[in-house]
């Protein structure tokens, strides 16, 4: 039987038939604003709720920032932080700045992916880590898409080694219809893709599993909303688009 961890978020679970095969590194991609940071977020504060602690990697924003995030849902860390069981690497700051000094899990050298990988090793053996988010991972490649499959495999051999299962957040542009780079998509465990679809006027959300390694999930492009509470997958709405058609003509 495959060990699965559950995400914990409305519907997600039902169309990934269970969770996420534990161990599993998973590309969250989408474009700008589909809810990338958020459905992370939750995942992470639901392993909390269910006594798995976890990791975030703020690459794109400063961890005080993630922090306030996270409250605006109403997920405070700031108590399992304090327990241990929850950490925010700041891999923002560099440690620059009077609110870096008080982090603890601080990267130096923000273009360094070896040191990245040495903070997270620490961080995830100290708090016995179950979950771990990475936001984004695009962040690590941007400037050198050369190196990109060879991140994501050393990221993948210390998350997954470390019997972590993991979700590195993976920017695409709106058009895109891929999903980070053919290095990187091959090497990830599963690719979760998170859209924005403008339909008759409106801006309709929707997310599909394009590939779950361990196990069987839906097939289908499923709406999804984002609430003050999170985000709602649906497992019975499902999103026909004409995003792809349209493209073509
Ligand atoms: N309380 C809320 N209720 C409904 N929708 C919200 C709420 N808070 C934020 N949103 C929506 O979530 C979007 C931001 O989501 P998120 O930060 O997860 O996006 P992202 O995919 O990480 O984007 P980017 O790659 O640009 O950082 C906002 O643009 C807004 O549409």
């Amino acid at each position: 039987m495959v060990e699965r961890v559950k995400t914990g978020i409305p519907g997600l679970d039902d169309i990934l038939n269970g969770g996420i095969p534990k161990r599993n590194i998973v590309l969250l991609s989408g474009g700008p604003g589909t809810g990338k940071t958020i459905l992370a977020s939750q995942f992470l504060w639901n392993g909390l709720q269910l006594g798995e602690p976890g990791i975030y990697v703020a690459l794109e924003e400063h961890p005080v920032q993630v922090r306030i995030n996270m409250k605006n849902f109403g997920w405070d860390v700031r108590q399992y932080e304090q327990e241990g069981k929850f950490a925010v690497i700041d891999a923002f700051t560099g440690g620059v700045g009077e609110a870096a000094k008080r982090e603890k899990y601080v990267v130096k050298d923000t273009d360094s992916v070896e040191e990245l990988i040495d903070v997270l090793r620490t961080a995830i053996r100290e708090i016995n880590a179950q979950r771990v988010v990475v936001d984004s991972v695009s962040t690590l490649y941007l400037l050198k898409p050369s190196i990109a499959r060879n991140v994501v495999l050393q990221l993948k051999k210390v998350l997954s080694g470390m019997g972590t299962t993991s979700l590195l957040v993976s920017q695409v542009s709106v058009t895109e219809r891929g999903f980070g780079g053919p290095g990187v998509e091959h090497a990830a465990d599963g690719i979760v893709r998170l859209d924005l679809d403008e339909i008759d006027g409106e801006l309709v959300r929707s997310i599909i599993v394009w590939k779950m390694r361990g196990t069987s999930h839906s097939m289908k492009r499923h709406v999804m909303e984002i609430t003050d509470k999170g985000i709602v997958v649906y497992p019975d709405k499902v999103l026909k688009t004409r995003r792809y058609i349209a493209m073509q003509e």
